[in-house]
């Protein structure tokens, strides 16, 4: 799962899709598993900056892994430089650099220093579309996944639904999601039980404000509690219980309750909601269109509970995968 979804953000940054076992999609997927296993375990160093002077197994191997990042990035962006052209860019990397240069897309040149697009932006921007957009996506398809180990009734009715509106003879496409709206409920109550946010990332109040008729003062650290907004007994019917049916009104139709934000909201809401809910979709359609999944023999289902680190994980668990009728051949 994370190897897919790497790829699309590869894609997307640099142009790049690697087929499978490709040595610099492994370096890719190596460092990014490096940097979020060890960036929520800096601990006392986070509070204490001076501790970084002790040794420190994960700050080693965080940097390590950056190193590693960096020079992959860096290449890939001296790469693009030597292509540039103007005209439409192609991923992230060439929009960022016409950007810099004020080529293409009819932009005008930058002018002060401090308006600059410099290398170092280019370089993060690319990274941190790494960092927000593989774990996340990757984490969510897993909680569906052991959702629906839980309630195999919920995986035969996103089969009936795909088999009535897709078939088998045709792979999903962007186009059916109109036609799929019990699949999307099931991708929608997977994100609010388990937002692999519960916390927002920390904002700063930048003027006084209030929220809720609660004063917040200028430079208040700001955090958000999805967890409970999205647990909230006031707005959702049992919410401890997996039921896509709550994103259905009474006529059948799609409905998005106001306290449903896993992409959070106002100007820091999530930039990449549209590409990470095109994923979900392609992904879980296809996977459930063409296999099923259940229980190895005599195991327990996984558990739920989930453990946090970067993002709330699940803990790692073991599914049976097998051909759906009609795809036993593999791939159409
Ligand atoms: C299921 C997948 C995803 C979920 C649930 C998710 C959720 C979120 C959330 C909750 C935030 C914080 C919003 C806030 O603090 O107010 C966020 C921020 C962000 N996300 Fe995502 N995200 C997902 C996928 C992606 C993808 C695929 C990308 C890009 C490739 C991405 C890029 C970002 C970036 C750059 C930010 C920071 C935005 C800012 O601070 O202005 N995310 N995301």
């Amino acid at each position: 799962m994370t190897r897919a979804v790497t790829n699309v953000v590869c894609t997307l940054v640099f142009s790049s899709t690697y087929s499978h076992g490709d040595s610099e999609l492994q370096e890719v997927i190596q460092y990014n598993n490096g940097i979020v296993e060890t960036i929520a375990r800096g601990g006392l160093v986070d509070i204490y900056p001076w501790m970084k002077l002790f040794p420190n197994r994960s700050l080693s191997k965080l940097k390590a892994c950056i190193t590693v990042r960096d020079r992959l990035l860096s290449r890939k962006l001296e790469e693009h430089k030597a292509s540039l052209s103007d005209g439409d860019p192609r991923d992230l990397l060439e929009a960022l650099l016409q950007g810099q240069t004020g080529s293409g897309w009819g932009q005008k040149s930058y002018g002060s220093k401090e308006e600059r697009i410099t290398d170092d932006h280019v370089l993060m921007t690319a990274a941190e579309a790494f960092g927000a957009g593989v774990e996340t996506t990757s984490t969510t398809l897993l909680w569906i996944l052991a959702y629906l180990l839980h309630h195999p009734e919920v995986q035969e009715r996103v089969q009936r639904e795909l088999d009535e509106n897709v078939g088998c003879e045709r792979a999903v496409s962007v186009s059916d999601r109109g036609q799929l709206p019990y699949l999307d409920c099931v991708i929608n109550e997977g994100m609010r039980i388990r937002p692999v946010s519960p916390v927002l990332i920390p904002h700063t109040a930048m003027t006084d404000s209030s929220i809720g008729g609660h004063a917040v003062r200028q430079g208040t650290r700001v955090l958000v509690n999805m967890w409970s907004i999205h647990h909230d007994p006031q707005h959702w019917d049992k919410p401890d219980l997996f039921n896509p049916d709550r994103f259905l009104d009474d006529q059948g139709q799609r409905a998005t309750p106001s306290c449903f934000l896993p992409f959070g909201a106002g100007p820091r809401v999530c930039v990449g909601e549209s590409l990470a809910r095109l994923e979900l979709f392609l992904f879980l359609s296809s996977l459930l269109q063409r296999m099923s999944f259940r229980l190895p023999d005599g195991d327990s289902p996984p558990n739920l509970q989930g453990r946090l680190g970067v993002v709330l994980q699940p803990l790692p668990y073991k599914a049976v995968v097998f051909p759906r009728p009609g795809w036993e051949g593999g791939v159409k």
